[in-house]
Order: structure tokens, then C-alpha cells, then sequence
């Protein structure tokens, strides 16, 4: 187990979480897991992981039902997706599941994606947001609420650090896991294409293409987001210009609508995200509700009832840890959220 991590919680069943399955088709090939032991205890550690069969790389445009059902029909042509969905979590919602279920739904209506796996990665405490409760708090929440998933997993490597780390970066992460485990490990670390292949690699570009023939039979990570944060792309010092570039180009974006939020016009009104906008899939939430953290933990606070906002075993868990109260959301007051601190250091 990793050393200086914190306990936290009670006793929990075993949960070990990875890429993809131990073995498939008789291929062992390595990768790493992350399990959390029954003392709620999150550590990091070597596994397996599956090989992967090829896959085509189709752009992210929506098909008309005729066709949608014509390559539905060649699904191993369909390219693989694993969202990831970044965030404070503070706590979870029930909402936060919705939007993977909504945006699998989506993907999968174009014909063009298989969704193999969600990811759900609770910032660091290092993003110093308001309120903010510890990151294993928060990690045993999630990871209690996806148990009656068998496709949306937590993953602890950025909540885990100190500092906080920029969402490209966990972009990069999870996509240079993925490519890891297809290749044996062997890739090089920068452009997440396999070493020793010199030819092969120097047709990689230092940003990372995940269509590069390189990691074509790898899932591709797409971050998955609500629409305002996909607004908080506009926030002056918030998101690196680049860093934009990168998560719509090389990555792309899956963003559900959320009441107060405009996030069509928002994509019309940016040259950049209009550029790359076949990139970026815009979903519809029909069934409207306005569930926030920030407005469940207004309610724990204030003693009302949140039930049935967040999963049972979440709100047991809050209860059980007395985790939100005026004291709790005094955490972090005064302080300038991480972003915008190292960004504005940037700009001097
Ligand atoms: N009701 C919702 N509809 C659409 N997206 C949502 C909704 N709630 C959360 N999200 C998205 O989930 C991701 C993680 O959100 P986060 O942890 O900040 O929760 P939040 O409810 O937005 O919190 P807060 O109330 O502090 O803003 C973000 O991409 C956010 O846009
Ligand atoms: N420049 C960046 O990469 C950047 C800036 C602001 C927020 N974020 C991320 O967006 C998410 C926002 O979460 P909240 O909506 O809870 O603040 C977090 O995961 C945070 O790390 C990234």
C-alpha cells in the first residue's frame, strides 16, 4: 500500500479498480490498478490489463438514423471511448451519474463510438476551492456511489497529489494508461507513442494526436463535463489557451446541458471551440433538474433532507463522517482557487 496515505471511513468491502479486465482472449499484458482496501485506504499498484483489437477512428459527427443503424450493425468498426469526468465531487451526486449514462447514450446513438468505460476523478485538495472537503472523503463517496455501476469507476491518481494538476494533464494520464496497457508499457512518456519505433514516433506530435497510427487500437479518453464548465473555459487565467487547444483537438469533449447554461452559443461565440466543434458533442438534457453540490451541502447544512439527490450509501456515509457544516464550508475561504494562482504566476 502507498505509503503516507491517509485513513479514512469505516471498514468497506475490497474494490480494485482498473483499466480494463485482467485477461482477455488469452493476452496477458500489463498495466496498473488502483484499489482501495477495507480500511479505506486508496494505493496504487502494478496489475494486468487487457490487449485490445483494431479499431477504426471516425470523426465525432452525427449520424442520421438510416445510417446510424447501417454501421451499428459493423460495431467493431466503432471507435472505443472511455469518458472522463473531472470535478470536485463535493459530494457526488446522482446527477454526476446521470451524465455518463447520458452521454453513453449519445455516443453510442452515432454509431460511431462504443463507450468502454467512465471515469471519475475528484480534484486534489490542492485546487483549494471553497468548501472542499478531503480528497478521501470525497473518494469513498464516489467510489460508494458507482458500486451498482459496472462501467463508471473512480480513479484516485489526481485526488490522491498534494498539488492540484491541470485537467490536460489527467487527460494525458488516463490516455498514456490506456495506451500502456495496449503496448506492453513500453511507450514513451511524452508523446504516448511506443519507443524504439523512430519512424513511428517522430510522426507523433509533441501534443498528443490520438489518431496517430500509433494508438489507434487504444480507447480514446474524452472529457466528459457540464455545460458550465464547459463555460469556465472563457474565465480569464482559468484554462491555459493551449491547454483548450489540446482538450478539444487532441482529447474532445462531451458536454450535457445544465439549466443557466448556454453552452451552444458559448461554442459559436469561441473561434477555438467553433474550430474543432466536430469535436466536441453537445447533449441534451430532457429530463431538466437543477441538482448541485453546492446546493446539497446549503441543505446538510441547514438540516433539510437530500435523499434521493445522492445515493443512499453516500448520504450514510456524509451523516456517518458529519461531513458538511458551517465549518466545513469556511475550508479554503480567502484563498485564490489553484488555477487562477498558477496561471496568473505564468503571465508574470
Ligand atoms: N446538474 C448538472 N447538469 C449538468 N452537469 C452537471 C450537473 N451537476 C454537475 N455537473 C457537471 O459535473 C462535473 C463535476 O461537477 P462538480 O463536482 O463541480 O459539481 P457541481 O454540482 O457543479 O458543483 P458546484 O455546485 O460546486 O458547482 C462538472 O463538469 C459539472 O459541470
Ligand atoms: N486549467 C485547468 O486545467 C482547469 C481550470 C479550472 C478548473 N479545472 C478543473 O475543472 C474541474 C472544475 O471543478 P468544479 O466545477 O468543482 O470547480 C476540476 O476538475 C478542475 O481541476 C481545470
Amino acid at each position: 500500500l502507498c505509503p503516507g496515505v491517509r485513513k479514512y471511513g469505516p471498514r468497506c468491502d475490497l474494490s480494485v479498480y482498473s483499466g480494463l479486465s485482467s485477461r482477455q482472449g488469452g493476452h496477458q499484458t500489463r498495466g496498473f490498478v488502483m484499489s482501495c482496501n477495507d480500511d479505506h485506504v486508496w494505493s496504487e499498484a502494478p496489475g494486468a490489463t487487457s490487449d485490445r483489437g483494431c479499431i477504426s477512428n471516425p470523426d465525432a459527427i452525427c449520424l442520421n438514423s438510416q445510417e446510424s443503424s447501417y454501421t451499428m450493425e459493423k460495431s467493431d468498426e466503432r471507435t472505443e471511448v472511455v469518458l472522463l469526468a473531472t470535478g470536485s465531487f463535493n459530494p457526488i451526486t446522482v446527477q454526476h451519474l446521470r451524465l455518463f449514462e447520458l452521454a453513453r447514450d449519445h455516443l453510442h446513438s452515432t454509431g460511431n463510438y462504443k463507450v468502454v468505460k467512465g471515469i471519475i476523478s475528484p480534484v486534489s485538495d490542492g485546487y483549494k476551492k471553497k468548501g472542499l472537503v478531503e480528497g478521501p472523503h470525497r473518494l469513498s463517496m464516489v467510489q460508494l456511489a458507482t458500486q451498482t455501476s459496472d462501467w463508471i469507476k473512480v480513479d484516485p491518481w489526481e485526488c490522491l497529489k498534494k498539488d492540484w494538476t491541470e485537467t490536460v494533464a489527467v487527460l494525458r494520464h488516463h490516455q498514456q494508461q490506456l495506451v500502456g496497457m495496449n503496448n506492453g508499457g513500453n511507450l514513451d512518456k511524452k508523446s504516448g507513442c511506443r519507443k524504439g519505433n523512430k519512424r513511428k514516433r517522430d510522426n507523433c506530435q509533441d501534443v498528443p494526436d490520438h489518431n496517430c497510427s500509433e494508438s489507434r487500437a487504444v480507447p480514446q479518453v474524452k472529457l466528459l463535463c457540464g455545460a458550465d464548465m464547459l463555460e469556465s473555459l472563457g474565465t480569464p487565467n482559468l484554462w491555459k489557451p493551449e491547454h483548450i487547444v489540446e482538450i478539444v483537438s487532441s482529447f474532445g469533449l462531451v458536454c450535457i446541458t445544465r439549466i443557466g447554461s448556454d453552452a451552444q452559443k458559448f461554442i459559436y461565440e469561441s473561434d477555438v471551440l467553433w474550430k474543432y466543434r466536430h469535436n466536441i458533442h453537445l447533449v441534451q438534457e430532457w429530463i431538466t433538474n437543477d441538482i448541485s453540490s453546492t446546493k446539497v451541502r446549503r441543505a446538510l447544512r441547514r438540516g433539510m433532507s437530500v435523499r434521493y439527490l445522492l445515493p443512499d450509501l453516500v448520504l450514510d456515509y456524509i451523516k456517518n463522517h458529519d461531513l458538511y457544516s458551517e465549518e466545513s464550508e469556511e475550508k479554503n475561504s480567502g484563498l485564490i482557487l489553484e488555477p487562477l494562482v498558477r496561471n496568473t504566476k505564468d503571465l508574470q
